[in-house]
């Protein structure tokens, strides 16, 4: 049995003070009830004072990025060590905004797939196609590739340790989600390709969908037996959205 996780992806949202705002109601609605394990992931300035915030209520803080490289001068970037000083226990790797708009690749996004794991993080490693992919019959074979690349590099031993996220870019921030019917279909495609290398892995895999996740929508996708959770962007950010999600998630434990 898999437990579920609700992650927020915040991207490039946010302030002190809106911050604290949305992590007090949050922690105050987590208190009164959710069994769902959730995770915020804030943009890296913030990292230090969420951690505090959520000292002592079991939500999780992850980056939204991780360097692939271990120290040195690379200006700019953030290292899976310092991730994990902070206090992250978690990191997205390989979001489509950032393999479309920073081109990364998938062998750079299995860099630092890599680089998060080696240093006790839990990758939460994003796939999806876009709507072109989909209207061509290519949403599996994109999906092979994306997961592939880190099989290749990573192994499917450290799957033990990881989460994957399956975000259809076209659901992205557009209010169009993915059918729970369309969702699964790519749940289990995904969870059968872990399987064909380690069927053990593949069953306790957290495969979280993405893509206009709301309130209102997501107990029918989490109802689906491959889909243990979300990774959630806009409703992230209104308290009541994210734990209505949580709640949702906390009716499948
Ligand atoms: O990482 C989160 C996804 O990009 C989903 O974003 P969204 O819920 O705003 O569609």
């Amino acid at each position: 049995m898999r437990n579920f996780l609700v992650a927020g992806n915040w991207k490039m949202n946010g302030s002190r003070a809106a911050n604290a705002e949305l992590l007090g109601a949050i922690r105050a609605g987590v208190e009164v009830g959710s069994s769902a394990k959730m995770l915020v992931c804030p943009p890296f300035p913030y990292l230090t004072e969420t951690v505090a915030a959520l000292t002592g209520s079991g939500i999780a803080v992850g980056g939204q990025n991780v360097s692939e490289h271990e120290s040195g001068a690379f200006t700019g970037e953030v290292s899976a060590a310092m991730l994990q000083d902070v206090g992250c226990s978690h990191v997205i790797v390989g979001h489509s905004e950032r393999r479309a708009l920073l081109g990364e690749t998938s062998e750079t996004v299995a860099a630092k797939y890599v680089a998060a794991i080696s240093q006790g993080l839990t990758p939460v490693l994003c796939v999806g196609e876009t709507l072109q992919d989909r209207e061509a019959g290519r949403t599996n074979a994109v999906i092979d590739a994306q997961l592939n690349a880190v099989l290749e590099l990573a192994g499917v031993s450290t799957f033990a340790g990881a989460v994957v996220a399956y975000e259809p870019v076209w659901a992205i921030g557009t209010g169009e989600t993915a059918s729970p019917q369309q969702a699964q279909e790519v749940h289990a495609h995904i969870r059968g390709l872990i399987a064909a290398q380690d069927a053990g892995v593949a069953e306790r895999l957290q495969i979280l969908y993405g893509g206009s996740v709301k309130g209102d929508n997501a107990a029918g996708l989490f109802a689906m037996p491959d889909i243990d959770g979300g990774l959630i962007g806009g409703a992230s950010l209104k308290p009541a959205d994210f734990l209505a999600i949580a709640e949702a998630a906390s009716a499948c434990n």
